[in-house]
């Protein structure tokens, strides 16, 4: 059996400004901080610990993944950064007030930007100067993968491949593997390991600085998962994600 921790950054400064973020690479609020060492000692807890990780190259996730590290001593673990754990591409919603937002589109019409399937969110254009074809971090892309924005579904389509390529191969190998990753590319890996069907993902929160353990057979299908640490407390967390969009 093997095991697996996920986990969704801790809150990230547009997080407490209740914007879409997506690939706009912001840090963590002080909160966020707190919410990775609260993580790192729910791993500790759980007597976990691992032998390679995973993020994107977004720093809300890198650096929750480094805290966590260091927490547990283990900062000299091979670390590997790639795009395709990035945050849902968010088009040009990013950056705006999803209550404003909802204000202006409504909240069913938000609802389907933020967790339908496959409906992207309005493209951002390619000379918007955020097009994150002029970030040197993006450089190695070939220009059509460089997304305009993504669905879920699209999401998924660049993640898996290199879930397929390096983190599942690591598994099987009998590494203990943390991937410290976003809301939705973490939505696009559940929905892959648990087969969560595309009408029933639109439910589905992850909520911040809260390690997801999964327990998987040798084929890599899963015998379990579960929250670390109080079980309600993620549950109203996912829930609190969920009411983003609702008006206060
Ligand atoms: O803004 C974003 O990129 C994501 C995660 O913070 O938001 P949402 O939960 O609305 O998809």
């Amino acid at each position: 059996m093997h095991k697996l921790v996920l986990l969704r950054h801790g809150e990230s400064q547009w997080n407490k400004e209740n914007r879409f973020t997506g690939w706009v690479d912001v840090p963590l609020s002080e909160k966020g901080v707190e919410e990775a060492r609260g993580a790192a000692q729910m791993i500790a807890a759980e007597g976990l610990t691992f032998d390679v990780a995973y993020s994107s190259v977004l720093k809300r996730a890198i650096k929750t993944l480094w805290i966590v590290l260091e927490e547990l001593d283990r900062m000299w673990i091979p670390v590997t950064e790639s795009w395709r754990v990035n945050e849902r591409m968010y088009g040009s919603l990013q950056g705006l007030d999803k209550a404003e937002t909802v204000a202006k589109h409504g909240e069913a019409q938000v609802k389907v930007w933020r967790r339908s399937y496959d409906t992207p969110p309005p493209a951002m254009t390619e000379d918007d100067p955020r097009w994150p074809g002029k970030d040197p971090r993006y450089a190695s892309l070939r220009k059509e993968e460089i997304p305009g924005s993504e669905s879920l579904k699209d999401t998924v389509a660049r993640f898996l491949p290199f879930w397929e390529s390096d983190i599942a191969p690591a598994i099987r190998s009998g590494k203990r593997v943390i991937i410290a990753a976003h809301g939705n590319s973490l939505r696009a890996l559940v929905k892959h390991l648990d087969g969560i069907s595309d009408s029933e993902i639109v439910e589905l929160n992850i909520p911040t600085g809260v390690p997801l353990l999964y327990e998987l057979d040798k084929d890599l299908k899963p015998i379990s998962r579960r929250y670390l640490g109080d079980e309600e407390a993620a549950k109203a967390k996912a829930q609190a994600v969920a009411n983003q969009i609702k008006a206060r």
